[in-house]
């Protein structure tokens, strides 16, 4: 038996150094877009943006009620209702002494009125009223500008705009913002055997299921795709699709074609065209990883096995892209779960095991291995709910032993 993992090899990267090489290498793309705010939740803001209102706008009631002096309830006395404030429809007098004014939750604090009683609180008679409880002056007023002031700053360049924000500057009146254009991602497939799911399957052929994940991956990413399809196993196709997506792209991601098989092009014709960065990452899977430029295009050359391709996705893309997008990545969100059955590691690569976690019945966090771990089984990735990280230099981990697992479906950058 072996004692050190057949895959590994002398100069694989370390995995936490072809991020930082990735993250190094790039920078969030030039180029913004004026979007209608309510088409830019997940955006990246490109210019500051302050308030041109106060919010609230003037001072006005927090209840269905009564507007009056507060001075006024000390006699005891009735006061008189000379009228009502609307939201939409303010009353236009001054609350003197003596008086008050219906008000509606909303609506602006009359002139004169610096109170305003819940109508629970108050007997009402005709055209005059009394106040039925303790009140404080100043009770039940929304004032203006506590929210927000007018100039005040909204939010900075930079940050990636929710939904909780679009509420924020539409209340302030913002109709459009100015955010960082979409990067457009050339993608491809290489492989003689692959042919689109839905079409006939020949004999050796099998369908192409990373182009497709990779779509949707990139559309959950809100980013844009230049889909070249799928290619063969021939150079000068690849160099033509590579050339293209370099002028008319800012990113190129690419399956399959990395390792060293005779009809592996993918990595070989970029070398030719442009240059790489790296190439063999200690990951497992996806050690074929090959990233470099293209007349100033990055590349990342994602190798064919299926769980391969979208390990190397998450792990290497996803950060870089994030990036580029101009977000920030601020490293693996990971938490820490009990292992609850033995997994078999040799040392020499950072190991991604497909697990399930979930929460015990005493509240412990667990975390148990699909079951067959190769990196053509995607029925494993399909179910697992986390990859178990295992450390480059690690060796087999027993049950009950603590281990770094990171939960998958956390949004990808
Ligand atoms: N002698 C060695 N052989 C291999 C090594 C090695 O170090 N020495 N590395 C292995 C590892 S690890 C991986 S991962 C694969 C990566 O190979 P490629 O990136 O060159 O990918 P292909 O050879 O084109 O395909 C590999 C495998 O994946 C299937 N495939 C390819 N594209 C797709 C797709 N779009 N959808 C679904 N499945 C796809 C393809 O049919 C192959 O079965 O190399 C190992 N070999
Ligand atoms: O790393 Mo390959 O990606 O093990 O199959």
């Amino acid at each position: 038996m072996p004692t050190i993992d057949c895959c590994s090899q002398p100069g694989l990267m370390p995995i936490e150094s072809a991020r930082e090489k990735l993250l190094q290498a790039l920078s969030p793309i030039n180029g913004t877009e004026i979007l209608p705010l309510a088409q830019a939740s997940g955006r990246v803001l490109a210019e500051d943006v302050s308030s041109g209102v106060n919010l609230p706008p003037c001072d006005n009631s927090a209840m269905d009620g009564y507007a009056l002096r507060h001075e006024d309830l000390s006699s005891g006395l009735p006061l008189e209702l000379i009228g009502k404030s609307f939201a939409g429809a303010p009353f236009d007098g001054v609350v003197n002494p003596g008086t008050c004014v219906r008000i509606m939750t909303g609506a602006a604090l009359p002139e004169g009125a610096d109170t305003v009683v819940m109508q629970e609180h108050v007997d009402a008679q005709g055209e005059s009223i009394r106040v039925n409880c303790e009140v404080r002056p100043g009770d039940h007023i929304r004032r203006c500008g506590e929210d927000v002031a007018e100039g005040a700053a909204l939010l900075k360049a930079g940050e990636c705009i929710s939904v909780p924000h679009i509420a924020l500057l539409a209340a302030a009146g913002v109709g459009t913002v100015t955010v960082v254009r979409k990067p457009v991602i050339a993608l491809f497939s290489t492989g003689d055997e692959l042919r689109q799911p839905g079409e006939a399957l020949g004999k050796g052929d099998i369908y192409d299921s990373n182009r497709i994940a990779l779509l949707a991956a990139l559309a959950q990413m809100d980013l844009k795709v230049l889909d070249l399809g799928i290619l063969p196993d021939n150079k000068q196709s690849i160099s033509d699709a590579l050339q293209r997506a370099a002028k008319e792209a800012d990113a190129i991601i690419t399956s399959g074609g990395v390792s060293v098989g005779e009809a592996d092009y993918t990595r070989e014709v970029l070398e030719e065209l442009g240059e790489i960065g790296f190439w063999k990452v200690a990951m497992k899977p996806g050690k074929p990883f090959a990233f470099g430029f293209l007349q100033g295009t990055p590349f990342f050359g994602l190798p064919g096995n299926p769980v391969s391709a979208l390990v190397t996705f998450y792990q290497l893309a996803v950060p870089a892209l994030s990036i580029m997008k101009g977000d920030q990545w601020s490293g693996p969100q990971t938490l820490q779960a009990q292992l609850l059955k033995p997994l078999k590691k040799k040392p020499g690569r950072t190991d991604f095991q497909r697990g399930v976690y979930r929460t015990d019945g005493s509240g412990v966090l667990v975390v148990e291995p699909v079951g067959t771990q190769g990196s053509h089984i995607l029925s494993g990735l399909a179910v697992a709910n986390c990859f178990i990280v295992l450390a480059r230099e690690s060796g087999s981990v027993e049950a009950g032993e603590q281990v770094v697992i990171e939960p998958l479906g956390v949004p990808l950058g």
